[in-house]
Formats: structure tokens, C-alpha cells, sequence
């Protein structure tokens, strides 16, 4: 699925449409201080659960960010990454459904857009209930993240999903007790928190509704 064969590092442009970097200086208790920071998109994450399967539906793609931490954390230097020692794999991620907020639509219509283009489930904006609200980083960017919840049915499958224009993603398929796998003690997982926020989530609020329904 990755199917990188070259990779090479450069300057940050300018005018990046992704990441701005700057140093934002202030006085906190009559000390001048400053910190270094990144302003990146909002954006929006979607638990999704096909109760046709009972299954959560998640999203596995590259990576450069977690491919770069994982070469620069053995003590390797990435200008001269060797791609036979470093298969691209070890920066494949398992995510929810996700996306930036760079358009100008609604969180929720643009959550709807991410779950057709990544997962290739058409829903209705009033079938996606919003969960929680974040920020998905605190100590570079404090991005705010909104957490949604659908849940969608073999029926609302449109299309394979995969993403837009050239992105490279994998729709995959978690029974419950292998998403609860994911989320034991010692767990070592290519992902991010907001992913394995989601999983508890759900485990905590539906998972038990769903499996042992005449409870509730
Ligand atoms: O430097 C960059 C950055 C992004 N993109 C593209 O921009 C789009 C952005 O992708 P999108 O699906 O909107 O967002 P994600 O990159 O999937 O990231 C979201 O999903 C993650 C969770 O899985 C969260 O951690 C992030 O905060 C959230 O923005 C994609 O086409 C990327 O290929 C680039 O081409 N170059």
C-alpha cells in the first residue's frame, strides 16, 4: 500500500498551506519567556461502526511524520535514509476516519465529506452526532479536534473509499474484541491518541449496548 521507493528532506516553504511555524513571546509572572510553535488546521475525527458487521471501520496509511520519528529515534540520520533497513511500513498508522478543517463548510458536513472519501459510506450530516471536542496537540500546535460518532450500514457503502486525488489509504475492519485488543496494557500502536480515544469511547458507551443489547 505505501509504495515508497525515494524519500529526501528539504526547507519548509514559506508559504506551506499545512504548517506555519513561528516563535510567540510573552511575560508570565514578570518573566519574559517564549515558546515555539506550529499553527496547523482544526480538524475533525469520525468513531465509525458498520452494525451490518459489527465491525469499527478504521483507515491505515503512510506517514511520513511517524516514519521520520521512527528512523530519528533508532539514531539513524534521515538524510541518508535506507529504505531496505527502514521499510516504509514502519510508518503505516491505524487512524479514524480524519480530516483538516480548510474548507468553509460546516465541522460535521466536512466530517460527512472525510467518512464518503476515506470509507466510502454515504451518510446523511444528521446521521453523524458529535462526541467530544479537544485539542489535539498542547505542546506544539493546540489544534482543536472535534470527535463525531456514526454508525453506518453495508447498505450506505458507496464506494471503496481509499481518499481523494492521490492519497494511498486502506479501509480496515476491527471486531469489537480485536479493537479492545488494541487498547490493552503494553499495547505498542502506530497511532494517535484521538484514535485510541475513540475506541474507548465507544468501548465505554455503545460496545455494551450493542452486545448485550435487552440490558440497556
Ligand atoms: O504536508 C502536508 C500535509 C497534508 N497533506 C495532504 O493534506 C491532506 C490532509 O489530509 P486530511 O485527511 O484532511 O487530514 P489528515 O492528514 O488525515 O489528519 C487528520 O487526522 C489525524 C488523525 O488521524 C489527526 O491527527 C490530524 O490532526 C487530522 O488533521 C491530505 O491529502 C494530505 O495528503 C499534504 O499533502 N502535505
Amino acid at each position: 500500500m505505501e509504495n515508497i521507493t525515494k524519500m529526501w528532506m528539504g526547507p519548509l516553504p514559506a508559504d506551506s498551506p499545512y504548517v506555519k511555524p513561528f516563535r510567540l513571546y510573552y511575560v508570565q509572572n514578570g518573566v519574559e519567556k517564549n515558546w515555539d510553535l506550529l499553527k496547523v488546521h482544526d480538524s475533525v475525527a469520525v468513531i465509525l461502526f458498520n452494525t451490518t458487521r459489527r465491525v469499527l471501520i478504521f483507515v491505515r496509511q503512510f506517514r511520513p511524520a511517524v516514519f521520520h520519528s521512527v528512523v530519528t529515534s533508532s539514531g539513524s540520520d534521515f538524510g541518508e535514509v535506507d529504505l531496505q533497513k527502514f521499510p516504509p511500513k514502519i510508518g503505516v498508522t491505524l487512524e479514524l476516519c480524519a480530516g483538516i478543517v480548510d474548507k468553509n463548510k460546516s465541522w460535521s458536513e466536512i466530517a460527512r465529506e472525510e467518512v464518503l472519501e476515506e470509507c466510502g459510506y454515504d451518510v446523511a450530516v444528521e446521521r453523524i452526532e458529535e462526541v467530544m471536542t479537544y485539542r489535539s496537540g498542547v505542546g506544539s500546535s493546540g489544534a482543536l479536534q472535534v470527535l463525531y460518532y456514526c454508525e453506518v450500514t453495508d447498505d450506505d457503502r458507496a464506494t471503496k473509499g481509499g481518499g481523494v486525488d492521490d492519497e494511498m489509504i486502506d479501509v480496515v475492519e476491527y471486531t469489537i474484541e480485536e479493537s479492545r485488543e488494541l487498547m490493552k496494557q503494553g499495547s505498542k500502536i502506530n497511532s494517535p491518541p484521538s484514535c485510541l480515544l475513540g475506541i474507548s469511547w465507544f468501548l465505554m458507551n455503545k460496545a455494551p449496548k450493542l452486545v448485550c443489547p435487552s440490558k440497556y
